[in-house]
């Protein structure tokens, strides 16, 4: 069976800069893995390589089993869905939450084609795998953060990706509202047919037992992959984050401390 991702000694540069120096990365089918690193280390920049915006200047990348160079883009890309906050801005605010959904099988903001029955119907399924059937009427700009990243996972399921990429959805949420995310998220990932899923995150507690396989990011270099439940432990995290901190295990996640 084809990989999802294989990247082999990925090396990205601008400049006198090293952005990403020689990774090394397989994710196969139905693995969801976590992507971690701080602020900078490098997570925008190995998705834009992996969604074929940037171009490495060394290694090989193959994603969907299409080597790049070989390959479409735009095509392999509506196989990808990538739910960042920066389409959040991109999104028409006056549009209801279903339109918002369902622009997503045509990969376009705003709608130019007429959807049919079942792009209704599937909107609706994906709206109540999510947890947010009730804002089906409601206009896109009224809905809170938390709500919005739900339409936004939803609309690119609606494309039927086999690869879906939630980058930071739980930024700027409160307490309750990324607990109510990660639940949604939580169900989700149980439900057959469900994509690959790569979550990119500054915070350990978010990763949620599903992503079972976690990256570490580090100024550009893979410090460490593996089992999550591997990685995650005082010691490689205290040299992760070159700091001593304490990660302490709670209902399945894993929450870093300061020592
Ligand atoms: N096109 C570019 N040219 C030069 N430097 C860049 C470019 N894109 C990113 N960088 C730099 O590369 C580093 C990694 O940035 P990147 O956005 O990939 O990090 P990140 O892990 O996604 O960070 P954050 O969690 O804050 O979003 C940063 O120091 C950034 O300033």
């Amino acid at each position: 069976m084809e990989d999802i991702i294989r990247l082999e000694g990925v090396t990205w540069r601008r400049g006198e800069l090293t952005l990403l120096n020689d990774i090394h990365w397989r994710i196969r089918r139905h693995e969801h893995w976590a992507l971690l690193g701080l602020n900078g280390s490098g997570k925008t920049t190995l998705l834009n390589i992996v969604n074929g915006y940037y171009w490495p200047t060394k290694g090989n990348v193959t994603v969907l089993g299409q080597r790049f160079g070989e390959v479409d883009l735009r095509e392999l890309r509506q196989s990808i869905g990538w739910v960042s906050s920066s389409l959040q801005e991109k999104l028409y605010g006056a549009d209801r939450a279903q339109y918002v959904v369902i622009s997503g099988k045509f990969a376009s903001i705003g709608l130019y084609e007429n959807p049919t029955p079942e792009d209704f119907l599937k909107a609706e399924t994906l709206m109540a795998a999510l947890g947010c059937p009730h804002l089906w009427d409601r206009e896109y700009r009224t809905c809170s953060q938390g709500e919005k990243q739900k339409l936004l996972i939803a609309r690119a399921l609606m494309a039927d990706p086999k690869l879906l990429i939630l980058d930071e959805p739980c930024n700027g949420l409160d307490l309750f509202s990324r607990e109510r995310l990660l639940a949604s998220i939580d169900d989700l990932t149980r439900q057959e047919n469900m994509p690959t899923v790569i979550y990119v995150t500054h915070h350990t507690e978010e990763i949620l037992p599903a992503f079972a396989r976690t990256l570490l990011l580090r100024r550009g270099e893979a410090f460490r992959q593996g089992a999550t439940s591997e990685v995650m432990n005082s010691a490689t995290m205290s040299e992760f984050f070159e700091a001593p901190v304490v990660v302490e295990r709670h209902k399945d996640r894993c929450y870093v401390r300061m020592e």
